[in-house]
């Protein structure tokens, strides 16, 4: 299995190449040449099967020879052995062919655990025989940067060095990325949104002195590994529904693309899936884009969902180069006119595109309301997240084909949004019931490329 570039020019690569790069040195993202694909009775097998042995079969045809079977399992095994579920991704029916998936029981209390806590474990294994020393550095909204620091942190042979927005992510998130004791990880505090940190990131990846410097390597989704262990979650609660029997639909809360395109890699592998929703929050330059619109920025409004504050949607460009029919100096240009503001896309691409996804949008207010009325009806307490793709996928669903809304974040990451709603203050689970009180570190930064450069050189100097 090879990996390519969605820009077309930086060379192909294995699994563990593609892994330790992070993005592809022509500015693109690596996407596997092929995709595997999965049978029917392939898929239909994996009724009854634990999530880590679904896991093995979706995620080993991607992996080339970059771990033996018995090191992939061991990986699988331990990435998943502290969740605080025993399914892993539990199902809950919030209506009558409605089901809400819940990613949250990872240790940060959002899905970006599930591909997270893999990451760290592979990052370890390849790393540690190579015997290399490399410098991740992520940007976050929130959730990806706790869920990077949590698999990260005290690991041999990386340093982690994280860019949130100051000021526009919730305290537990914050707190999160802050307070844990570990030399190995950093958080930057940017004086911007979300769209500069991860603006910044691409600018040193860019940078090839400051990246092979510092041996740069990322664990956002431009990492592909990030993209394959989400896709897992598709399979294991399809199946668990009727598929490969019966057709599903997802609505995914949307922000960077990448959770909706693993589910995308699903239904390209032979995951009998009826409708992929995308569903953003007043943030809404996918759902204008998928809605004939052209992709053009706006500028980035806070709100109650701030993970899914972003405007320059990184795996949008994986998207887009499927939907140019994998053309990279098509999507190279692209990439170049939304650097001055924004694009339209073309007759051809935008036909693609609505084969595969259909969007919605959720005002504050409504965000709001279907916390309110969802606690009402199904005593279910919804972070504002989940509640945008509660609120999108009961526009979009056809009541005879059961429709999987993702739960992305636990309540408790958002208790100021979820108390307004509906007056409860969800509290946080008991192995990190003291958050509160722990000492942070953090250092202010500007939202300028050198002085995140001489501060990322000066943390993993120490
Ligand atoms: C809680 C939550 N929900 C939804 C999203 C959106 O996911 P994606 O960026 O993969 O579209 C994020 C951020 O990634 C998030 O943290
Ligand atoms: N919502 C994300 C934004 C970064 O997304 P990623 O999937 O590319 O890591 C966050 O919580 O940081």
């Amino acid at each position: 299995m090879r990996y390519i570039s969605t820009r077309g020019t930086a060379p192909s690569l294995s699994f563990e190449e593609a892994m330790l790069t992070g993005l592809a040195r022509d500015g693109g993202l690596y996407v596997p040449e092929t995709i595997p694909q999965l049978s029917h009775d392939d898929i239909a097998a994996m009724a009854g099967q634990s999530y880590e042995e679904v896991a093995f079969t979706v995620m080993r045809p991607f992996i080339g020879d970059t771990f033996t079977d018995a090191e992939f399992r061991d990986l699988i095994a331990k990435a998943y052995a502290d969740f605080g579920h025993d399914s892993r991704a539990p199902l809950k029916e919030l209506a009558p062919n409605h089901f809400l998936l819940e990613l949250f029981h990872g240790p940060t209390l959002a899905f970006k655990d599930f591909a997270m806590q893999l990451i760290g474990q592979m990052f370890q294994l390849a790393l540690g025989r190579k015997g290399e020393r490399v410098t991740i550095v992520g940007a976050t909204s929130g959730d990806t940067g706790s869920a990077a620091i949590e698999a990260f942190r005290g690991l041999a042979n990386v340093d982690v060095v994280i860019l949130y927005p100051h000021g526009r992510v919730s305290e537990v998130q914050r707190r999160q990325m802050t307070t844990p004791v570990e030399r190995n990880v950093h958080a930057l505090a940017v004086d911007g949104d979300f769209d500069d940190c991860q603006a910044r990131l691409k600018d040193m990846f860019n940078d090839f002195e400051f990246r092979d410097g510092v041996k740069l390597a990322g664990v956002n989704s431009i990492n592909w590994g990030r993209v394959l262990a989400q896709v897992v979650y598709y399979f294991s609660s399809a199946v668990s529904l009727g598929a490969p029997d019966r057709k599903m639909s997802f609505t995914v809360p949307t922000g960077n693309f990448g959770d909706i395109f693993a589910g995308y890699i699903a239904k390209k592998m032979g995951l009998p899936i009826d409708q992929l929703v995308v569903a953003t929050n007043q943030n809404d330059i996918l759902h204008r884009c998928l809605s004939g619109q052209g992709y053009h920025k706006d500028t980035v409004h806070p709100s109650i969902s701030p993970s899914m504050d972003i405007q320059v949607s990184s795996n949008f460009e994986r998207a887009l180069f499927d939907a140019y029919d994998r053309d990279g100096s098509a999507v190279a240009q692209l990439m170049a006119e939304l650097g001055q503001g924004g694009f339209d896309v073309s007759q051809g691409a935008a036909q693609a595109l609505s084969e595969n996804y259909t969007s919605g949008r959720a005002s504050e207010e409504e965000t709001s309301a279907t916390i309110t009325d969802m606690l009402g009806r199904s005593g279910e307490i919804l972070c504002p997240h989940s509640a945008v793709g509660v609120k999108v996928a009961n526009e979009k669903r056809d009541p005879a084909t059961p429709m999987i809304t993702l739960a992305t974040a636990h309540p408790a990451k958002f208790p100021d949004a979820v108390e307004a709603a509906t007056g409860i203050r969800p509290p946080l689970p008991p192995r990190m019931a003291d958050l509160y009180d722990r000492a942070e570190r953090v250092t202010r930064v500007a939202n300028d490329l050198e002085a995140l450069k001489t501060q990322i050189k000066g943390l993993i100097a120490q």
